[in-house]
């Protein structure tokens, strides 16, 4: 009688679908691109728990550091937030929900390593899915952009571009909240509205605007104290000899070169910095990791007092992923992108 003891407990396994990419990008992404895959997932070991996406991430950082963070044949990289449906570890009960960088995946085995907890005190009115936008990366992008990096003061004259996306939208508002004077560009009129029904001071079009400079130079006359910088290219070019003498420069993002296949050149204002001694500071959100905990806490709070509105560009369905980080790419969000699974 053959002794069942030893024939090995049939794992339960449960089918992930995950998008990998097989070659780097080359351009500006395309559907050929990506690929989609299925796998087999065991069930949890001891201490392991088995995640849900409930909604994931579309970034502009997932594009150049798909190039760093990555190799050829791997999912794509990005954050989600979770829900925890099997667990075998106790600092995750079963029902909870996290922030995990699982990347673009379904379903994930994890030993817990890298993934957050949402605030235990997580409102009930408000969506998870802000813990991937202003309650979360984008929102701590934001808030420490303008206070470590800028160093921004009541009175001063703030420009941001990108200004109608997950991270730009925060720092204009977080200005306001200061008592400054916001300028902000973007690329719809739609979103220009939108900018001046939250309370910028100015907003333009820079697609339209016959000439940035201009458009720049007539916003604020007097130049700019601060400069939250999203864009990069030829924008950084224009703006940067607008500052202000002692002006700063939060150099956040570069989202206008992230496609290019050869490097933009442009005027190098290095003469027009040195003169009016303007500091240019790049930065990375994880520098202040050690006070997330009590910075998502502000931008919440900010929330439910209705200081801080949160829109959301959401897109249905985990297969419609590529199509909404391209679109994120082409400026069809209004505020943060996201994938609803
Ligand atoms: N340093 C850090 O730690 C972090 C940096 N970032 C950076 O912040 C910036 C904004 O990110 P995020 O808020 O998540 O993204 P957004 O939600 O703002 O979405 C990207 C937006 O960029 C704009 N855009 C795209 N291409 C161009 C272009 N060629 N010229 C001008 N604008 C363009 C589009 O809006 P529009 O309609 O205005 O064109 C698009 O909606 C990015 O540069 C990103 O890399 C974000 C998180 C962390
Ligand atoms: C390869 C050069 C990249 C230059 C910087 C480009 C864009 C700036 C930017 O958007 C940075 C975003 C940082 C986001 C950080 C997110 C973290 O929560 C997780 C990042 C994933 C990882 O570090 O593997």
């Amino acid at each position: 009688m053959e002794n069942h003891a030893s024939i090995p407990k049939q794992r339960i396994m449960v089918q992930a679908k995950a998008w990998i990419l097989p070659k780097y990008f080359d351009g500006f992404p395309k559907d050929s691109d990506f690929e989609l895959k299925v796998e087999q997932l065991p069930e949890p070991k001891d201490g392991e728990i088995l995640l849900e996406a409930v909604y994931l991430s579309v970034d502009p950082y997932m594009r150049p550091f798909s190039r760093v963070r990555m190799k050829e044949g791997d999912v794509m990289i990005g954050a989600q937030v979770a829900k925890v449906v099997q667990s075998r570890n106790p600092l995750f009960p079963e029902g909870s929900h996290v922030i995990s960088r699982s990347g673009w995946r379904t379903h994930t085995v994890s030993d817990g390593t890298g993934v957050i907890l949402l605030l235990s005190d997580w409102p009930a009115d408000v969506p998870y899915s802000l813990a991937l936008g202003a309650i979360g990366m984008p929102g701590l992008t934001a808030l420490y952009g303008l206070e470590e990096v800028c160093q921004l003061k009541a009175g001063e004259t703030l420009l941001v571009n990108a200004a109608a996306g997950a991270v730009g939208m925060v720092v204009g508002q977080i200005a306001k909240l200061k008592g400054c004077r916001v300028i902000g560009s973007a690329g719809s009129d739609a979103k220009v509205a939108y900018l001046k029904e939250l309370g910028f001071d100015q907003a333009f079009n820079y697609k339209t605007v016959q000439s940035l400079e201009q458009a720049l130079r007539e916003a604020a006359p007097e130049g700019y104290d601060c400069y939250f910088e999203n864009v990069g290219g030829a924008f950084s070019s224009v703006a940067i000899p607008l500052m202000k003498p002692m002006g700063r420069i939060a150099v956040c993002g570069a989202i206008s070169t992230y496609n290019d296949t050869t490097p933009q050149t442009g005027p190098f204002p290095h003469l027009t910095m040195i003169m009016n001694q303007i500091r240019m500071e790049g930065f990375l959100v994880g520098r202040w990791e050690h006070k997330n905990k009590e910075s998502l806490r502000r931008l919440l709070v900010w929330k439910q007092e209705g200081k801080l509105k949160c829109p959301e560009h959401v897109t249905s369905g985990f297969e419609n992923m590529p199509a909404a980080f391209m679109g994120m790419l082409r400026g069809e969000n209004l505020g943060k992108a996201v994938v609803k699974a």
